[in-house]
Parts: C-alpha cells; sequence; structure tokens
C-alpha cells in the first residue's frame, strides 16, 4: 500500500463514507469470505473461473465456499455491479478469453497490505454491516410503538459490547476492524500532533479496543508510557505491544490516572448523562 499523505486520508473517508461504494465494498468481502482480499496482495488479475490458472491470476470462484455448486451467472452478476461501482476494473482479452478483473484504488484498501497485514479496512466494512449492528434497524417501529431500546428487542441485550463478550468470532472482527483502521489514521495523527506528545510522560487509550492505537504513538514516542484501557473481554485478546501495558476495567467506574487521556470512537456510543459519566473519571 503506497504511504499515506493528507489528500489519500480524505479517500479513506470517502471510502469509508457508507453509499453505494460501501455496499460494493462488502459485497465483495462477503462474497469471498475475506479470502480474495487475504490472497490477493500480489496478484494483478482475478478470473471467476479456474480456466486460466496461473500464479499472476486468482481465481474468485476458488475462494468461495461451497465453490462446485456456486451459479457462475450470478457471480457474473455481482461482478458487473462491483466493476459498475468501480470497485474492480475489468480488461476483455482480446482473443476473446473471459475477462480480467483487477483491484482499483478502492478495493486496494480491502486488500492485506504486504509491508503491515494489519492495515486495511476489510474488517472494519464487515463489522459496519454485521447483523449485530445493522439488525436493531428492524426493531425500530416496535420500540417506537412499545417503547425500549431497538438493539435490546433484536437482540436481548442492552449492548453491542455484551453481545462481543460472549461472541468470540464478533469480537475478533470488531476488534480488528477498529484496530486496522486506527492504525491507518494515527500514523497522520502522529505526525500532526508531534509536539504534544513530546510533553506526555504517560497516556491511556481509553475504549482503546486491541491497543493498535496506543502501541503507535508509543512506537514514535517511546518515552511515553501508554495504557490501553478496555473491557476484560477485549484486554484477554490483546497482543503484546512494547511500551504499552494492557488493564481491563470499566470506564464508568474507574479510569487510570495518567497524564493524558485519549478517548477515540468512544463517546458516540453514549448519551449525554453516559459521557458525563465517563469525563468525570477521567
Ligand atoms: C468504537 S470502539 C473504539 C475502539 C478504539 N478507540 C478505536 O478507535 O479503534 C469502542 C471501544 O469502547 C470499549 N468500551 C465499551 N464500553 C466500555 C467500558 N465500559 N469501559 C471500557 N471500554 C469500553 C469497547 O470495548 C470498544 O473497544
Amino acid at each position: 500500500m503506497e504511504s499515506i499523505t493528507r489528500s489519500r486520508l480524505s479517500s479513506i473517508a470517502e471510502t469509508k463514507r457508507p453509499g453505494r461504494d460501501l455496499a460494493a465494498h462488502v459485497c465483495l468481502c462477503r462474497l469471498s469470505g475475506l479470502e480474495v482480499c487475504h490472497r490477493a496482495s500480489n496478484t494483478r488479475y482475478y478470473t471467476l473461473s479456474w480456466r486460466r490458472s496461473t500464479n499472476h491470476f486468482v481465481q474468485i470462484i476458488s475462494c468461495i465456499d461451497n465453490a462446485p455448486s456456486l451459479d457462475i451467472s450470478y457471480l457474473e452478476r455481482i461482478m458487473r455491479l462491483l466493476v459498475r461501482r468501480t470497485i474492480f476494473s475489468i480488461d476483455h482479452p482480446s482473443d476473446g478469453g473471459e475477462p480480467l478483473y483487477g483491484l482499483t484504488h478502492s478495493s486496494r484498501w480491502l486488500v492485506n497490505n504486504s509491508d503491515d497485514e494489519h492495515t486495511n479496512l476489510n474488517a472494519l466494512c464487515l463489522t459496519e454491516t454485521h447483523a449485530y449492528l445493522v439488525g436493531s434497524g428492524n426493531f425500530l417501529s416496535q420500540s417506537v410503538k412499545e417503547g425500549g431500546m431497538a438493539f435490546e428487542k433484536a437482540f436481548g441485550k442492552r449492548s453491542v459490547w455484551e453481545l462481543a463478550s460472549q461472541d468470540n468470532r464478533f469480537n475478533k472482527l470488531f476488534n480488528d476492524g477498529m484496530a486496522f483502521t486506527s492504525r491507518i489514521l494515527i500514523r497522520e495523527m502522529v505526525f500532526g500532533y508531534k509536539y504534544r506528545f513530546d510533553c506526555l510522560r504517560s497516556l491511556v487509550d481509553v475504549g482503546g479496543g486491541i491497543g493498535g492505537m496506543i502501541s503507535e504513538i508509543v512506537k514514535s514516542y517511546p518515552h511515553i508510557k501508554g495504557i490501553n484501557f478496555d473491557l476484560p473481554h477485549v484486554i484477554t485478546t490483546t497482543p503484546v505491544y512494547e511500551g504499552v501495558s494492557h488493564i481491563a476495567g470499566d470506564m464508568f467506574h474507574q479510569i487510570p490516572n495518567v497524564d493524558a487521556v485519549l478517548l477515540k470512537w468512544v463517546l458516540h456510543d453514549w448519551d449525554d448523562e453516559a459521557c458525563v459519566k465517563i469525563l468525570k473519571n477521567v
């Protein structure tokens, strides 16, 4: 993946914006069960079937579960949509062979970066459209008519964090989605916010997930003692990062006492009353 400049950051934001591109990204990810993305880093072209099998091609069909029973005409229709939405480019060989599909600016963000496989947007796309995140929409009218939270009606739990604590697969997808995206953004922020980090000796990332963000800050500013603070089910899955300690806890009860507190993509999840409670603990 190319190095990231400011203008590319706005393209990232563009890619993340819900809408037609996101829908098509998700289509690609779900279609391939992520395998296309995983296998694609060094590949220039994709084909639908097995006819042109060489190292330079990824056969999309071979990445899909139950491929033998798959109706390729439906796959072609999906690819037509993805080409139209500029998720793939298409090249029709002059020998009349089957079309070759290539990655575009948008789909490259879904592919593992060979330099750093933990910077891409595919886990985020799958998270944002996971049934747990969109499912409560079907219960909005019931919620208005009867009162009560649509989320609770849909899943019998009060928050997505409760669901994550009981579903390891979703927990990993969600945490990866946050961390891989944060890592892309924080590299720019570390650069732009330079002199502010210089004067800190310790910093806690509250609701920091698996620590993707604080680890990048500490990497650039090794004099900072970094703490990644999150719920127990998240902290049990965290990788080891040099200079970062992981602490499990509940921000509504207590937050570690350090020079500065980072809250990124956290307060938007809560109403005003809850935010006041969190900020009182800072
Ligand atoms: C939207 S994610 C943001 C993750 C991370 N800050 C980032 O930007 O990549 C919100 C995070 O808040 C954490 N969280 C939710 N409730 C919490 C609580 N009561 N105490 C600590 N962390 C909590 C979640 O587990 C999750 O990791």
